[in-house]
């Protein structure tokens, strides 16, 4: 065995382990539930194939007063029933009626578990992805967290059934081996021997099981991440005539899925059907050392083979199992990967519910951050925004004005230095980021209708209040004007509304929350003259309100409506200055 195949292997027991771990840990009553189901089930199994022989000799079709079925006999003869060939069918109908209705239940459970697994693993790695940094999930593609979130989750479920369906087999092969046993011990060991041969033989499609399994999740999130990269270029693509050459990628991604998952459906009935040959070879070999090495009687003979010919599908089935839980474990290994990298880079604890108050000024002492990979490394000696006042963010395109603004709204953690909002540091306010509203420049709408993405993100808000905050944002007339009012749709991402509509939008959303801190980062610059202006009056409304950072490339649209400015420059924060004419 080479090095490279053991560290596989050794790999794979140990992310089984983790796995099997998350899942003993998930919900431990209802897989005792299912434990104890499997159990009882493979037990009557068992127990109907023990009983098959004083039946049919009860019957009269054996005269047989072989050892091995007094056990059996005994416990016939103790239901007290006048057993003649009608008894014996009853009897036997039942147990099976007993043991299907047994089996029912089992599959229940078992497939409960293994969606409610599947949920419980996307809730967990939704909640971890949500509490991430900033910092962090910028550096990954949506795709791929999306990726480990359906396809990689949704194939860990599938491979949860697998390990539940191996527990199953696992059980009646024991039963079957159990009674083979008491049949014939030399022909049970022939048996176990074999079937170990079979197992060991095939157990060169590990390494196939693996791979395909790791290429098919590389395929999968090129996929998703293709798809996602397409819808969210859609305009731009049509505008540009680009749409046949999306489509052949898309075909080439989907053709890549399909492919990988077939290469692992042919290494997988390749390895069933060796061993459905296996299994038959084994069976003659088995039975002929059955009747002339060991000159075992019709009647055993008889059992044995009905035994083997049911345990054989089942080794088979265990075979093909193993191999859809080895394809599983790099989902399994994906999935803990993304979870173990969000939880590294947990962010500030929760918001809690109440907002914090900003009634003096923020603070910047020392600041220092720098992206990861990053030329640009933003500092700031010392910056006092004062509360209450309207500040203009200036400098060029790449300056680091968007950096310093994530660094106020928390979004981002200093490198090193601190940040002090009315004289507590950030790090210790996590009602911070309830007291923000923060409208960038490609504003999020939500598909929906107009309310839906005013209430987005606030606590029920009254009639009055969303009138004001329309009112504010002159967004009311347009309202006016619709026959469904806000309960008009506006098509995803906003597409029914003009730019300016958006932003407004986007405004009166933002004024809904009763921030403590707005934040207009470049909102305006996309928007045309009209619109712009609107915005702007709107923004003079709010003076004295609440205190409000505004980036925009139209400094001398700013004059008379900021009280002060702090310039970026090249990464340098310089001192807040009050705008001319303000103190
Ligand atoms: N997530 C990120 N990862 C790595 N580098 C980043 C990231 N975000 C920004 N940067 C880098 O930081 C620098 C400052 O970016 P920032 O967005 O703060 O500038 P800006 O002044 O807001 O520019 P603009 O006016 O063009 O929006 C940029 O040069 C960019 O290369």
């Amino acid at each position: 065995m080479t090095s490279d195949t053991q560290n596989n292997r050794a790999g794979d027991q140990g992310l089984f382990r983790a796995y099997l771990r998350e899942f003993l840990r998930f919900d431990p009553p209802t897989i005792r539930r299912a434990a104890l189901l499997n159990i009882i089930s493979a037990g009557m199994e068992g127990a109907g194939l023990l009983m098959l022989l004083p039946l049919l000799t009860l019957a009269g079709v054996f005269d047989t007063e072989d050892s091995s079925f007094t056990v059996a006999h005994s416990l016939l003869s103790s239901l007290k029933l006048n057993w003649d060939f009608e008894t014996a069918l009853v009897f036997f109908v039942t147990l099976i009626a007993v043991q299907a209705w047994l089996m029912l239940l089992r599959d229940r459970v078992c497939r409960s578990l293994q969606l409610r697994f599947a949920d419980h693993l996307k809730q967990r790695l939704y909640d971890a992805v949500a509490h991430s940094r900033w910092s962090y999930l910028t550096g990954r593609h949506s795709g791929e967290i999306l990726n480990v979130l359906t396809s990689e989750v949704q194939r860990i479920g599938i491979g949860t059934y697998f390990l539940l369906r191996l527990s199953t087999l696992s059980l009646l092969a024991l039963a079957y081996l159990s009674v083979a046993f008491r049949m014939s011990p030399p022909l049970a060991l022939l048996a176990l021997g074999t079937g170990l041969l079979l197992w060991l033989l095939l157990r060169s499609t590990d390494r196939a099981s693996r791979e395909s399994g790791i290429l098919l999740g590389q395929a999968n999130r090129d996929l998703l991440t293709r798809t996602q990269d397409f819808l969210s270029a859609l305009k731009l693509i049509k505008i540009h005539g680009e749409e046949a050459s999306h489509i052949c990628q898309f075909n080439d991604a989907v053709t890549d899925v399909s492919r990988r998952f077939i290469d692992f459906q042919k290494s997988w009935t390749r390895a069933q059907m060796a061993y459905r040959m296996g299994g038959a070879v084994a069976l003659a070999i088995l039975s002929y050392s059955a009747l002339t090495l060991m000159a075992l009687t019709p009647a055993r003979l008889l059992v044995m083979i009905a035994i083997f010919a049911r345990m054989l599908p089942h080794l088979s089935e265990i075979a093909g199992g193993r191999q859809q839980l080895l394809h599983m474990l790099p989902a399994f290994s994906a999935w803990q990967n993304l979870l173990a990298a969000c939880m590294a880079n947990r962010d500030f604890p929760p918001a809690r519910d109440e907002p914090a108050p900003l009634q003096d000024r923020i603070v910047l002492g020392r600041v220092a951050f720098r992206h990861p990979q990053s030329h640009l490394a933003l500092t700031v000696e010392h910056l006092a925004i004062p509360a209450k006042k309207t500040t203009a963010i200036v400098g060029v395109s790449g300056a680091g004005k968007t950096t310093l603004l994530d660094l106020l709204s928390g979004l981002l953690a200093p490198d090193s230095g601190t940040i002090w909002v009315d004289g507590v540091a950030l790090a210790e306010l996590p009602g911070w980021r309830k007291s923000i509203a923060y409208i960038p420049q490609e504003t999020l709408i939500q598909d929906g209708t107009l309310r839906d993405n005013l209430l987005w993100g606030n606590a029920a808000p009254t009639d009055n209040e969303i009138r004001c905050a329309l009112e504010q944002s002159a967004l009311f007339e347009l309202t006016e004007k619709l026959t469904r009012g806000l309960d008009t749709p506006i098509g995803e991402r906003g597409v029914k509304l003009s730019g300016g509509e958006k932003q407004r939008l986007a405004l009166a959303r933002a004024l809904l929350r009763k921030p403590q801190l707005l934040i207009l980062d470049e909102a305006t610059s996309a928007l045309d003259g009209d619109s712009h202006r609107q915005v702007l009056d709107t923004v003079r409304g709010l003076h004295g309100n609440m205190t409000i950072l505004i980036v925009s490339h139209r400094h001398e649209e700013l004059a008379g409506l900021i009280d002060g400015s702090v310039q970026v420059a090249d990464g340098r924060v310089e001192p807040w200055r009050p705008a001319p004419g303000h103190r």
